[in-house]
């Protein structure tokens, strides 16, 4: 794995209705992120926080809630992002709502032929406005990254689109919405939902996400949605989800990615300080990194 990585905090909580994400970078930070990558020898640099404008620039005629603010940002965040990479650098991002992703792909994919993704998330994010039952962004960064849905999203950063649906694999699913669904039949997009982690168990699941992805991809985004841990150990996400991951699970899995040497980036949202336990699911988030950088006991 590289062993220089760049931080980067988009501290936006326009992609959904609730408030309390815009704090989840400073919230990571607090938990520790940057010394605990410093203690395995990383080179860390943080670029810190990106300046996100709340009021709209333009009345958007679309039923997608902050569209013009989201894209703004999301903007500014491709652009940190594809210098990142330019220069050899592994981004790091912090959020912010999962809306993020479309940014942060955005900067990324350009740089391969087959990026893969790894969605680690309660939920698909496969909406598109037609499809969304809420108009929130945040549901939809993985639909726009592969082309489908408001032209704003899915042309960020000027190509479209930026992952193929055969280089995705979800983990954690466990709220899928209609057109969600279809979309997943329709572009066989391979996802791992809680029934197949229970029957398979989380090493097997992961065994194959791996050898699939390292058969196809030249390059593995990893977006850790914070909800893909069961609640009742993260509480502090905006939509949680009962029956989720445990944490155990999800350090084995990072285990697993780091053993793989397969990720070459990776972003953690949707972490809300406001509705978490003494900063519980934010260090949450530093664990897994720890393990997700190579951090063993023995
Ligand atoms: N990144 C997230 N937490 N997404 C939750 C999405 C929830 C729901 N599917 C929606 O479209 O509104
Ligand atoms: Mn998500
Ligand atoms: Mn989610």
């Amino acid at each position: 794995m590289n062993k220089k990585i760049a931080i980067i905090g988009l501290p936006m909580d326009l992609g959904q209705s609730r408030r309390g994400v815009d704090m989840g970078p400073s919230a990571i930070r607090y938990a520790g992120a940057i010394e605990r990558l410093q203690g395995l020898h990383l080179e860390v640099e943080d670029l810190g926080d990106i300046s996100v404008q709340r009021e709209a620039q333009t009345t958007d005629a679309t039923n997608l809630k902050n569209l013009s603010q989201v894209v703004q940002a999301n903007s500014k965040l491709a652009e940190m992002v594809d210098r990142t990479v330019t220069k050899g650098v592994f981004p790091l991002v912090f959020g912010g709502d999962h809306s993020i992703a479309i940014g942060t792909l955005a900067g990324i994919s350009k740089h391969y032929q087959n990026l893969g993704v790894i969605w680690y998330d309660a939920h698909g994010d496969l909406n598109t406005e037609e499809t969304s039952p809420s108009g929130n962004i945040h549901g939809m960064p993985l639909a726009a990254s592969l082309g489908m849905g408001h032209d704003s999203l899915t042309k960020l950063h000027g190509y479209v689109p930026k992952v193929k649906p055969e280089n995705i694999v979800v983990i954690g699913a466990r709220s899928l919405d209609p057109g969600e669904r279809e979309l997943i039949r329709e572009k066989g997009i391979r996802v791992y939902t809680m029934h197949e982690i229970d029957r398979l168990g989380m090493p097997r699941v992961m065994e194959d996400a791996i050898n699939y992805l390292k058969e196809r991809t030249d390059g593995v985004h990893l977006s850790l949605d914070l909800d893909g841990l069961d609640p009742s150990e993260a509480p502090g996400v905006g939509t949680p989800v009962l029956g989720g991951l445990t944490y155990r699970e999800s350090h084995l899995a990072m285990e697993m990615l780091a053993e793989a040497d397969i990720i070459t980036s990776a972003e953690f949202v949707e972490v809300n300080p406001i509705l978490d336990d003494k900063n519980k699911t934010a260090s949450m988030a530093v664990g897994l990194m720890g393990s997700l950088f190579g951090e063993k006991l023995k």
